[in-house]
């Protein structure tokens, strides 16, 4: 033994963790993937084709997945503590939403080496399945607001994913709960806006836009309120870079085809750049 850190007949690793004192047996304690349930994770990866690029296929949407299970659990605590006045707390979790989503922007990097040819050779293999039919990407659309009775269907074989589904689609969206809270400030809200039926989408307002720019007008006397209308705009800024990669990634790697979903494709997720979350937050610019 000569010592050398890549002499493979040393055995300096061994003696480094001894001396440290890590922990080497785990017979009876819980281990890091114990904790992490690393067993099911690492096992749910299934390619159906032979071809070695469904890994990357796989991974990209699973661990898309596993940020929005993240996303949803924060925004839903967001929605709740906007609706109870504890704003402080909200923000910390609608700068994390934020981030994640511009996590998943920046995900589309790794996604985009994947070539025409390459995707192809998967794509016969994935029959009509398609991430139009990703029920938390759904309750994320919901908890914006961007509801939709229709985007209920693809889940009514599986009641447990469609009661969550409906849940989001019947409950007030981030911005629903924010107009509440100018309300409860004593700004001048719509009736038809404080309380309707939750599952319409959206209706753009003259009124509720009067009533941010007082807000933006004075930001001092406003400041919380001030802070969620630029925490709103973060989010929505960084869902229209996702979206927009998600339609420049498609267009390069299948150009004009119809989606296996049973959509136009491009087509479809261009209209999709076109959709308003938060509208007033954005009109309101224009007036200061
Ligand atoms: C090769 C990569 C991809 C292709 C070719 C692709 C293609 C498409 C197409 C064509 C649609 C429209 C629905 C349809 O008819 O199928 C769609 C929707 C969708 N995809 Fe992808 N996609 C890809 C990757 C991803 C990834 C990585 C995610 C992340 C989870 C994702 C999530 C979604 C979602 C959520 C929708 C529904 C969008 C909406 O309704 O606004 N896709 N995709
Ligand atoms: N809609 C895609 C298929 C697809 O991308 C997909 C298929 C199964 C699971 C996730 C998918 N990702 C996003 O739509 C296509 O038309 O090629």
């Amino acid at each position: 033994m000569t010592g050398k850190p890549n002499d493979p007949s040393s055995h300096q690793g061994e003696h480094i963790v001894a001396q440290e004192g890590a922990q080497l047996d785990f017979s009876r304690s819980m281990s890091y993937g114990d904790y992490l349930q690393l067993g099911a994770i690492l096992n749910a990866q299934k390619p159906l084709s032979p071809d070695h690029n469904e890994m990357l296929f796989i991974i990209q949407h699973q661990t898309s997945e596993l940020w929005m299970k993240l996303m949803l659990h924060e925004l839903a605590a967001a929605i709740a503590a906007v609706a109870s006045d504890e704003l402080g707390t909200a923000f910390k979790m609608l700068a994390r939403v934020s981030r994640i989503m511009e996590q998943l922007v920046h995900a589309w990097d790794v996604l985009a080496t994947m070539t025409p040819p390459e995707y192809s050779a998967i794509r016969p293999y994935l029959g009509q399945s398609s991430g139009f039919q990703s029920a938390q990407y759904r309750c994320i659309e919901f908890a914006l607001g961007n509801k939709n009775a229709a985007m209920l269907k693809p889940h009514a074989h599986r009641p447990e994913l469609l009661a969550q589904v409906k849940q989001a689609y019947e409950s007030p969206s981030l911005y629903d709960v924010s107009l509440q809270l100018l309300a409860r400030r004593g700004l001048a809200l719509p009736p038809s806006h404080l309380q309707r039926d939750w599952t319409q989408p959206y209706a753009t307002s003259d009124e509720v836009e009067a009533a941010w720019l007082v807000v933006y007008r004075n930001p001092r006397e406003h400041w919380d309120l001030y802070q969620l209308g630029e925490e709103l705009a973060d989010l929505e800024d960084a869902f229209r870079l996702w979206r927009f990669r998600h339609v420049t990634t498609v267009e390069r790697i299948i150009g004009f085809k119809r989606g296996t979903g049973g959509t136009g494709g491009v087509s479809y997720l261009r209209k999709m750049l076109d959709v308003v979350l938060f509208p007033e937050i954005w009109r309101l610019r224009t007036q200061l």
